[in-house]
């Protein structure tokens, strides 16, 4: 990890069109290399903090730099090289599930490409060795070839993993990527996850709900509520008070239903 900030985060503000708060004035700095895991009760706001990252939706206020650079004022060519730098994997794996894995993996490849070039298929030599590659490096080698609905959920996870690794991102984002996954599967996708931070130096930016994979996996753990940050820590200085901090609403609010 460097002192170097890959990703700040300014008085950033969402409030989407029905008037939902999505979220409340964060300041957030992630460092090159760090493995970042966002936290909080379901509604908190992190899948709303980690597409405002890639843009994938705008902000209504504050702004968003990326390796110095603010995404959110970015356009056409700056914004479309920018995104290469951001890979992102979801809950549901957003594969094309009737395509094989082969496909699905160099689709990760289309921003280095014209849009009839992917469209077509007509995949470089060097990006297919490319796409075999990232496949090893999930130890799905042996699955190029298959289906991608013909592979568990773990598995499908992992592809989606490689897919994104053929941007060669510098960030990784990850929205909630073990929450369809039984525990076994989900520490092998975190495991996939944390080696390409350390072998790749990919900064990896991760929803979770569990507790115990954050404090696994994170090296520092942000928690949200309602929108607003409400700790910021390395791992090994969380404690379950703060976890408990985030909890607090719904606590709250289940108490005075219960009046
Ligand atoms: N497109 C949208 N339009 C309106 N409100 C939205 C939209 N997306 C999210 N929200 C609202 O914004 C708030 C934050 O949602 P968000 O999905 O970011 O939370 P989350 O912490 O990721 O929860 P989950 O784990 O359930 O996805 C919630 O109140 C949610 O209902």
């Amino acid at each position: 990890m460097t002192d170097t900030n890959l990703i700040e985060i300014k008085n950033v503000n969402k409030i989407y069109d029905n008037g939902v708060v999505g979220l409340k004035d964060i300041n957030l700095n992630v460092k090159k290399g760090e493995f970042l895991v966002i936290v909080g009760l379901s509604g908190a706001g992190k899948s709303t903090l980690l597409r405002s990252i890639n843009r994938l939706h705008d902000v209504t206020s504050g702004d968003i730099l990326i390796d110095g650079q603010s995404i959110q004022h970015a356009s056409g060519k700056a914004l479309r090289m920018m995104r290469r730098n951001v890979a992102m994997i979801f809950q549901n794996f957003n594969l094309v599930k009737r395509a094989s894995v082969r496909r699905n993996v160099l689709s990760g490849r289309v921003g280095y490409y014209g849009f009839l070039r992917s469209s077509f298929g007509f995949w470089k030599k060097e990006d297919v060795q490319h796409a075999v590659t990232a496949l090893k490096r999930v130890n799905l080698a042996e699955k190029f070839y298959d289906r991608a609905d013909a592979l568990s959920g773990g598995q499908q996870q992992r592809v989606a993993i490689a897919r994104a690794l053929m941007q060669e991102p510098k960030i990784m984002l990850a929205d909630e990527p073990t929450a369809s996954l039984d525990p076994a599967t989900s520490n092998l996708v975190m495991d996939d996850l944390k080696a390409l931070n350390q072998d790749l130096g990919i900064t990896v930016v991760a929803n979770l709900h569990n507790e115990e994979l954050a404090l696994k996996y994170g090296s520092r753990i942000v928690g949200l509520r309602d929108g607003e940050l409400i700790f910021d820590k390395e791992a090994d200085q969380v404690s379950e008070s703060d976890f408990q901090q985030i909890y607090q609403s719904v606590q709250d609010k289940h108490e005075a239903g219960s009046k």
